[in-house]
């Protein structure tokens, strides 16, 4: 084997990087991809080196890589281990990751995803009900009030009642936690104090609720006919798991589910009321509001960069053979917007993906491979019936101009929360009939 080396990246002190990848990360690895080629490095806080790459074959390479050689779990374990618990994908590798993951494919597959269309899309009409008219608002939070709904209803599919409250309050609490909410998880002596002690009491709380919904559905014996996440998993994994392995995979679906959702969701619509002509072929045609789905996840993909992998030996990538032990980043959102890969990459072309022959560009908001999203059907069918049943209902127009991409924690959201104006149509233009269920994909 011979001589490992890391690629080339700015010179820039290590702070000014830092700021430059956390607050202005497309400009600032859309410019290193120029500079430097599709494999770059970039020196930043709290993760010192890290090695970018934007070619998509070896974007695959790291996806398809072996697992033993690629990990990504181990540096989610070591920030969030104690909240998502030991059977939690997220902060697993090779063999565990793979045994944990087959149960959670289960409650996603294509049939059964089916029963839960028409709940969301119901989700989706109360929503509306309670938008203003007429006048500038953000779409963003009531995006993350259809998800938690969604999550509350149709994910753990808790019943109306005093219990269903109180986890909708701490679900909103827990899952708005903010990046020194999160730091008190890695170092759990600051959970005794401020504002980590209550945010601790909340999740608590959360997990309580959480072991009850667990235990009284394992019960229910109506198990068999029910249609949410959380009844498909225990019946499809019956004696596969335990209390503790339900709770671990709970807490991971909703923190992989909720933010990104919601924050998806924001960009879709961003994008469809900057073009009133398209907005207004979405409602009927499914092929095409896919299409705007899909085309809304490349041009504003959330995560512009997916979770590190550390090599746990020297791999070639780029034409470098990288050491032991560096930190390769998949960097997806540069190819998304690169013109290697898409004609205009920067504008909002549903159509592209309507073309036979364009179904074949590197598409990668939900990463790829052994760590695939497990969500990532379910995401963009809820995302395709919240925006029918949206427009069935009304016109959205965009207030202002396009928005900015705004650093969030890892993700990245519109900067003035999709502002919006919402017309209603009249009665009669079929605004009540969904029918999400009949279309379903
Ligand atoms: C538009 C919304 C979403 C986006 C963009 C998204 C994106 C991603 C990405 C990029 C990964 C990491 C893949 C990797 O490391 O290679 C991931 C993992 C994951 N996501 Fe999603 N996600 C979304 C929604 C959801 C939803 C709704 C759920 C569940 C209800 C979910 C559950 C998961 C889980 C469990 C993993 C871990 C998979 C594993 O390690 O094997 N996600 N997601």
């Amino acid at each position: 084997m011979g001589e490992t080396s890391l690629p080339p990246g700015p010179a820039l002190p290590t702070l000014v990087q830092t700021y430059l990848l956390w607050r202005h990360p497309e400009r600032f690895l859309t410019a290193c991809r120029r500079r430097y080629g599709p494999t770059f490095r970039v020196r930043a806080l709290p993760y010192g080196v890290r090695v970018h790459v934007a070619d998509p074959a070896d974007i695959r390479r790291v996806f398809k890589g072996d697992p033993k050689v690629f990990h990504a779990g181990e540096g989610i374990a070591t920030a969030l281990g104690s909240m998502l618990g030991e059977h939690s994908l997220l902060a697993l590798d090779e063999d565990d990751h793979q045994r944990q993951r087959r149960p959670m494919m289960r409650p996603f597959r294509g049939d059964t995803m089916r029963g839960y269309l028409d709940a969301i899309a119901a989700i989706a009409a109360e929503s509306v009900r309670g938008w203003p008219v007429g006048r500038p608002f953000s779409l963003h939070p009531f995006m993350r009030r259809i998800t938690i709904e969604v999550i509350v209803r149709v994910v753990l599919g808790t019943e109306a009642g005093t219990r269903r409250d109180r986890l909708r309050v701490l679900l909103t609490d827990v899952l708005e936690m903010g990046a020194s909410e999160m730091i008190g998880w890695k170092w759990p002596l600051l959970a005794r104090i401020g504002p980590w002690r209550r945010h601790r009491r909340m999740f608590a709380e959360l997990e309580a609720l959480l072991m009850a919904e667990v235990r009284d559905r394992g019960a229910d014996p109506a198990l068999a006919e029910r249609a949410d996440v959380l009844s498909v998993l225990l019946r499809e994994s019956a004696g596969e798991l335990t209390d503790v392995a339900v709770r671990d995979h709970l807490v991971t679906l909703l923190i992989a589910g909720y933010e990104t959702t919601a924050t998806a969701l924001a960009w879709a619509f961003e994008c469809i009321t900057g073009h009133p002509e398209i907005q207004r072929g979405l409602v009927e045609d499914d092929a095409y509001l896919d299409a705007a789905i899909r085309e809304s996840l490349r041009l504003r993909p959330i995560f512009f960069e997916i979770s590190p992998r550390r090599l746990t030996e020297p791999v070639e990538l780029g034409g470098y053979l990288l050491p032991e032990g560096t930190m390769v980043t998949p960097s997806v959102g540069v190819v998304h917007l690169s013109a290697d890969h898409y004609e205009r990459p920067a504008e909002f072309r549903p159509e592209r993906w309507l073309r036979k022959s364009d179904g074949h560009q590197p598409w990668l908001p939900f990463g790829g491979g052994v760590r695939r999203c497990v969500g990532a059907e379910f995401a963009q069918r809820e995302m395709a019936v919240v925006v029918r049943t949206v427009l069935r209902r009304g016109e959205l127009r965009r207030a202002g101009a396009p928005e900015r991409a705004r650093p969030r924690h890892v993700t990245l959201v519109p900067s003035r929360g999709a502002r919006v104006t919402f017309h209603p149509h009249r009665a009669g233009r079929g605004g009540e009939q969904d029918g999400p269920a009949a279309r379903a994909g």
